[in-house]
């Protein structure tokens, strides 16, 4: 059985890993357009904010650990055209030639691209993206330039934050853009978000909420230098967009079925309308154990899930997927935020209707004096108390909180079987009170 993958980085890699690891018999082959693979998107701001020393450590496999395991893998090939019918896939390779390669089975895993804001001046010389290693690279290189010192990030997402907090660790002015009123508006509810925008402000990132950007102005070099909003205009020496990615799937949109977004849509072994093709990662769609539907969420942990599940799927083990919560992070400034599932916002979006609880105390005694303060929101629908989503804050390390509540969610857990859930105390960690306790204990 020979399977071709398309894409070759964390969705493409972990379904390469699971046939070559699991099933001797299947012959892999990759083929990815980029020079490199397996780069961690998230080491670019720590990178670029010189919070890590370089960006060596951002990478966990490379070509030649492949051709060791047995597959064969073109790197610098661009896949041009795939015949669905006659199962073969055509490719430009790293010399420039036209060349093919048949398969049994086929996984896609093309991912996804940044959404560009369609607005006059959107080619200008420094005006970036951040998706690729080379994109990082080349913001990287332009925020050493000591003529950029004011630099606007569009879109306070994941990315925009962060790499807000890069920018300024840097010394810049940095001036942040979203069209929603808050930050990180697709993650939090306002009350939460609130604290974040207060962080940032606080760290000198001038804050620019309900405000759209309408043009990016040149100077006589072609390169912006001003950017024009509804409301004002604001000269700026780089530009960095971020206002979220959107499915890559032109290589296979016209034969599978797709969602929405152009993702296309699979099954819960990853396969598409196609019975001998599989989608993985941020090319395709995802199940969410929250909304109970299918729907589009862009994260590496979901790709590498939907990487392995496809790969146990063509191997010959049937694997179900199980779901996802769409758990997520950010750290900003040593502020912590973590979410899963549905806010009461997206819930609301979704029509699903939903009440709350809030909780807010010390994480540990108030006799222990490296302390601070949590702040907690379970959300749950009004008709059956399942939980449906979770939001922490604090600057206390509070990651671990959000994968009991993912759980839940996947399992159907009601608030009510957590008011008196068995959760350890020990003053070194937590309080016997807990927060989690506390806020389940208020559920209405
Ligand atoms: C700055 C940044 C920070 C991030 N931080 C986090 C984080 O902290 N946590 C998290 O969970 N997620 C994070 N993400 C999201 C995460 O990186 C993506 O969800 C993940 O990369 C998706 O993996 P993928 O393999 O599906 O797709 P991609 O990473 O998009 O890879 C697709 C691959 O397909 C190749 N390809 C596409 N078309 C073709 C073609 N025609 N021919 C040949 N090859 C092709 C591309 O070259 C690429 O290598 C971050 C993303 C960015 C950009
Ligand atoms: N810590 C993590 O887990 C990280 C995850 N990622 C993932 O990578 C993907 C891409 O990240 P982002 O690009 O940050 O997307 P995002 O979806 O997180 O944020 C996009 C932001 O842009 C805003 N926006 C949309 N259109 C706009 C417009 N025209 N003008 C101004 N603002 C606009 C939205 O309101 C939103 O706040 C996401 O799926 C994200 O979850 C990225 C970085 C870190």
């Amino acid at each position: 059985m020979k399977t071709v993958i398309i894409g070759s980085n964390h969705a493409g890699i972990a379904a390469a890993n699971t046939l070559l690891d699991n099933y001797p018999d299947q012959e892999v082959v990759l083929i990815d357009r980029n020079t490199n693979l397996s780069y961690l998107g998230c080491g670019t701001a720590l990178w670029v904010g010189r919070q890590i020393d370089g960006y060596e450590g951002l990478f966990y496999t490379n070509k030649e650990d492949f051709i060791k395991r047995g597959a064969k893998i073109h790197m610098l090939s661009t896949v041009t055209n795939i015949d669905f019918d006659g199962k073969v896939v055509h490719f430009d390779n790293e010399s420039g030639e036209s060349v093919s390669e048949s398969y049994d089975k086929l996984v896609l895993a093309t991912g996804s691209k940044p959404i560009v804001p369609n607005i006059p001046g959107k080619d200008l010389d420094g005006i970036h993206f951040l998706k690729l290693f080379q994109e990082g690279q080349a913001v990287d290189k332009d925020i050493s330039s000591e003529a950029v010192k004011t630099v606007a990030v569009i879109g306070a997402g994941y990315i925009g934050v962060e790499i807000a907090e890069a920018a300024k660790r840097r010394g810049k002015n940095v001036l942040l853009f979203d069209a929603m009123p808050t930050s990180l508006a697709s993650y939090y509810d306002p009350e939460f978000t609130k604290h974040m925008d207060k962080n940032l402000e606080e760290n000198g990132v001038e804050l620019h909420f309900g405000e759209l950007a309408t043009e990016y102005k040149a100077d006589d070099n072609g390169r912006v230098n001003q950017l024009v909003t509804d409301k004002a205009a604001y000269d700026v020496d780089m530009v960095i967009n971020a206002i979220g990615f959107t499915a890559n799937s032109d290589l296979g949109s016209e034969h599978l079925e797709t969602f929405r977004n152009g993702a296309y849509l699979v099954d819960n072994h990853q396969k598409t309308s196609d019975d001998s093709v599989y989608a993985v990662g941020d090319c395709a769609t995802i199940y969410s154990n929250a909304l109970e539907a299918t729907t589009y969420i862009a994260l590496a942990t979901n790709a590498v899930r939907s990487g392995i599940v496809a790969g146990h799927n063509i191997g010959g083990t049937v694997l179900d997927s199980i779901g996802v919560q769409g758990s997520n992070g950010i750290s900003i400034f040593g502020f912590n935020m973590v979410s899963t599932g549905l806010s009461v916002a997206a819930a609301a979006k979704n029509n699903i209707d939903v009440e709350y609880t809030d909780f807010e105390d010390l994480q540990k005694p108030a006799f222990i004096k490296e302390n601070g303060s949590v702040k907690i929101r379970i959300v749950y629908e009004k008709s059956t108390r399942r939980i449906v989503g979770a939001q922490l804050a604090s600057t206390e390390d509070i990651a671990a909180n959000i994968h009991m509540f993912s759980l839940a969610i996947q399992e159907h857990v009601t608030i009510d079987k957590l008011k008196l859930l068995d959760i350890f105390f020990l003053p070194h960690f937590n309080q016997p009170y807990n927060y989690i306790t506390m806020a389940a204990l208020k559920a209405k």
